[in-house]
């Protein structure tokens, strides 16, 4: 417990989290993707190396991993603060911005985004997955991954006096290799001391989310103080879902406007479209879970953006919600998912 509780703390400080308004749970203005690079098919290398021009992006869109200025979210940041200007003026509060250690975190450039724009953007602590662990990291014991955690949230990250105000997206392949089990305990460590947020990027298998939960309760977490970001592509049948869901954490179905034919990540996978995560969160809802639910777009590649014609940060606001309303969600139930419950998560104990 630290002078945090009852607070939110963005990049510009500690808030009254009743500030916060609407809010994305899982987003990234900057950031380097490259590490996931996936390889293109043969003879597609000359898009692959290739510039963004209007008769490629649909190409980019199917192959957004295999396009290699699309993996660098971190060269766009005048086109994202134009972004936050329109989500503020769509209504927009918040983002939490999950970038942590390993794809390429910049917290000077949050708190310049947030100090012009007047978006509330609160930072993310720890590592992302094992992948791109530095050697220093794979060595670490979890009081010593704790300690940089803590001190993110405390004193500041990547050597300035700016503070994280959740711990994640803690990054977990599948299965868990050794380093994210000590990461993932140090994250529950720093939620026990700090009665901080955590919120964790699950490996892609149906078991990965319960086993993830399950690790941080046994080394200290709070279920209920944790979100388990990305479900919209993990758990597909629903009694499965269900069955998670009675762990007790934040449910997050944070990739709509992704919407293709192949996921490169995990071709078996079926990715869904955006009316098929509304029919989920409605499936929540009915099943009594509206405290529990969280939503954001997770832009972390350029094509995403208003710029290069994708959907932007406002999608959630401007399209999704009238399509709730449309499919019976109330307005009162959006707003326990965009405003209440990111406040309760967001609220240092
Ligand atoms: C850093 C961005 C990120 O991890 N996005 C998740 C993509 S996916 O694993 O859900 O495809």
């Amino acid at each position: 417990m630290t002078s945090l509780r009852g607070k939110a703390q963005t990049v510009l400080g500690p808030v009254e989290p009743d500030c916060l308004g609407y809010t994305l749970t899982h987003e990234h203005l900057t950031m380097n993707y490259s590490s996931c690079f996936c390889p293109p098919s043969p003879g597609q290398e000359a898009l692959s190396d290739g510039p963004f021009e209007m008769k490629n992006l649909y190409w980019i869109k199917q192959n957004p991993y295999s396009h290699k200025e699309n993996l660098l979210l971190c060269e766009e940041t005048d086109a994202v603060k134009e972004e936050l200007l329109h989500f503020k003026a769509a209504g927009g509060g918040t983002i939490v911005e999950n970038t942590t250690t390993g794809i390429a975190r910049d917290v000077k450039t949050l708190k310049k985004l947030a100090e012009e724009t007047g978006v509330h953007i609160i930072a993310g602590a720890g590592f992302y997955v094992d992948s791109t662990h530095s050697p220093q990291t794979q060595a670490m014991t979890v009081e010593q991954l704790t300690g940089i955690i803590v001190d993110e949230i405390l004193s500041g990250a990547d050597g300035t006096d700016i503070k994280c105000g959740v711990v994640g997206e803690i990054g977990c392949s599948w299965p868990l290799t050794a380093s994210e089990r000590r990461v993932l305990q140090a994250a529950a460590q720093a939620q026990a001391q700090l009665g901080c947020p955590v919120i964790v990027h699950p490996g892609r298998s149906s078991q990965a989310p319960g086993r993830i939960v399950r690790l941080l309760q046994e080394a200290g977490a709070k279920a209920a103080k944790t979100v388990m970001s990305h479900l919209d592509r993990t758990i597909f049948d629903t009694e499965e879902l269900l069955e998670f869901a009675e762990l007790g954490c934040y449910l997050e179905y944070d990739l709509f406007g992704t919407e293709f034919l192949h996921y490169q990540f995990q071709p078996e996978v079926d990715m869904p479209s955006d009316s098929q995560r509304i029919a989920r969160i409605r499936l929540l809802i009915d099943e009594g879970y509206e405290d529990r639910i969280l939503m954001a777009h997770d832009v972390h590649t350029k094509n995403r953006l208003l710029k290069y014609g994708g959907h932007g940060y406002s999608h959630i606001l401007k399209n999704i919600v009238p399509k709730m309303l449309i499919r019976g969600i109330s307005q009162d139930k959006i707003d326990k998912i965009l405003i209440a419950n990111p406040k309760r998560w967001l609220t240092f104990e």
